[in-house]
């Protein structure tokens, strides 16, 4: 590991960052789903903070990247911050097996194995602990709201889906989301959810604590939050629908109320001065196409027919006025437990730099989204099933209307625009982490790019 300052655990004991510790990290990181940088190897990796949260676990801020690793208390590093919580242990349980990480060669933890804590079961509820008695270990800060008190003693388990982040499920009643790519500021995924809340919104699970670092600068780590037992993600269901052969228009039209629902909240919560501006949407548009279109060249012949829907954007007077949105809505965001639909992870598209996803955007971005998921989910299927998606996205916009006190079907223009926004977002996306799916998105820029519809 390249140096930093010395650093020192809450206890003191480890003083400076060990060589043989980061390379099993350099080496382990790439590997992981949430590890953003899978397309290049992990050229340098610094430490920015170590905390010894419980005896036999370490709680790391690591920073990769090919600039300079910043100096602790410095601005903020060009690079990416991951947080990593380490289990250490002399002879770690063969339970642990694809946990284990390595054995450390140097430095205070020689001879030691460690493994990422989170599979760990006593690690788990120790972290749970830490939630239900809010304090400060180090530069960690744990937070929660008095009003929704967690009781103890709950199993956890840790989540196995393929997540931007981890996830532990607490005896079906809590989820904690530790996030793994760290950015300076408040993460819209607690700052969103317990804003709607206090609004009274009851579409999104309200946090009950949350933890924070308050260096090398301040962020948010993780938020707990009510876990919606038996309830199936958007995703499952429409994919469930389309193999029995089933509509799905009752579930979209009530999604799109649901959607109408949070961002009328939204709207209150976080009042926004200007109004939104086509022109300027419309230009940041295309420059997002033009680079999408230099990392992925099968987008290049469909440049003008997209070009042209973003200069339709430019010449259209009227747009709902911009404000918070969810900002990266798909079905596998929307949870159903009964009749009842949910929205989650407020964290918009993670790609892109935290200000910009905490600023306002026209809600066109979340319909969009929404529009081109049912897109997706027919696609799934061989023969696809354009009529079915044709359906469902009436469907959405018909129950967002009845909401919202506007209909997006009847403005086409942007509709179109912002369509092909998402789809070139898509493009980017499955080119970077599912390759494979990359044909899914491309189906819909030649229809965009073509077509226009
Ligand atoms: N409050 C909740 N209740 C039930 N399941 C949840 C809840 N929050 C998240 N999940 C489940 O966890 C998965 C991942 O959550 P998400 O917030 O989307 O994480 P990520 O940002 O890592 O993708 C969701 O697809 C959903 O299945
Ligand atoms: O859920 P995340 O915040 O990790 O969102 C990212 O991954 C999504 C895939 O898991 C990706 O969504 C795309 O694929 C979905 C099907 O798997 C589809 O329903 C969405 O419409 C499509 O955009 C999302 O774009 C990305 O940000």
């Amino acid at each position: 590991m390249p140096k930093t300052a010395p650093l020192r655990t809450r206890r003191g004991q480890l003083a400076e960052p060990m060589s043989s510790l980061g390379e099993l990290l350099r080496q382990w990181l790439p590997r992981q789903r949430w590890f953003a940088g899978k397309d290049r190897p992990v050229a340098e990796l610094g430490l920015l903070s170590m905390t010894e949260l419980f005896p036999g676990c370490l709680h790391l801020l690591v920073h990769t990247g090919q600039g300079s690793v910043p100096s602790p208390g410095g601005a903020p590093p060009a690079g990416d911050c991951y947080q990593l919580l380490l289990g250490v242990r002399e002879q770690p349980s063969p339970r642990l097996g694809r946990a284990i990480i390595g054995q450390v060669q140097d430095g205070p933890l020689a001879g030691r194995t460690v493994y990422d804590a989170l599979h760990d079961p006593r690690t788990a509820q120790l972290l749970l602990e830490r939630f239900r008695h809010p304090g400060k270990a180090g530069p960690l800060r744990f937070e929660a709201d008095p009003a929704r008190p967690v009781p103890g003693g709950l199993a956890p388990r840790l989540l196995d889906a393929e997540q931007s982040n981890s996830s532990l499920i607490y005896g079906d009643e809590f989820i904690l989301k530790l996030f793994r790519r760290i950015q300076p500021g408040v993460n819209p995924d607690l700052e969103v959810p317990d804003a709607l809340a206090r609004q009274g919104c009851g579409r999104v699970p309200a946090p009950v604590a949350w933890m924070r670092t308050t260096h090398p600068y301040g962020a948010t780590l993780g938020v707990l939050q009510p876990f919606l037992h038996g309830a199936s993600d958007g995703w499952t269901l429409s994919l469930n629908a389309l193999a029995a052969g089933d509509e799905f228009t009752v579930q979209a039209h009530e999604l799109g109320q649901a959607m109408g629902d949070v961002h009328l909240a939204l709207a209150s919560a976080f009042p926004v001065g200007a109004p939104g501006e086509n022109g300027r949407t419309a230009a940041a548009m295309t420059e997002r196409l033009t680079a999408a279109a230099h990392c992925v060249p099968a987008l290049q012949p469909f440049v003008p027919g997209l070009r042209a829907a973003f200069a339709a954007l430019s010449t259209c007077d009227w747009g709902p006025p911009a404000q918070r949105i969810h900002g990266d809505l798909h079905l596998g965001q929307v949870l159903r437990a009964g009749r009842d639909w949910f929205v989650i992870d407020f964290e918009g598209e993670p790609s892109r730099p935290l200000a910009e996803r905490r600023s306002a955007h026209s809600p066109v971005r979340d319909i969009a989204g929404m529009l081109r998921s049912f897109d997706y989910a027919a696609r799934q299927r061989r023969p696809w099933r354009p009529e079915w998606a044709r359906r469902c996205r009436e469907a959405f916009c018909a129950g967002y209307a009845a909401r919202a006190g506007w209909d997006p079907r009847k403005k086409h223009g942007l509709l179109r625009a912002y369509e092909t926004d998402r789809a070139v977002y898509e493009v980017l996306y499955e080119a970077r982490h599912r390759p494979d799916w990359l044909p899914v998105p491309m189906a819909a820029i030649e229809r965009l790019a073509v077509r226009g519809d």
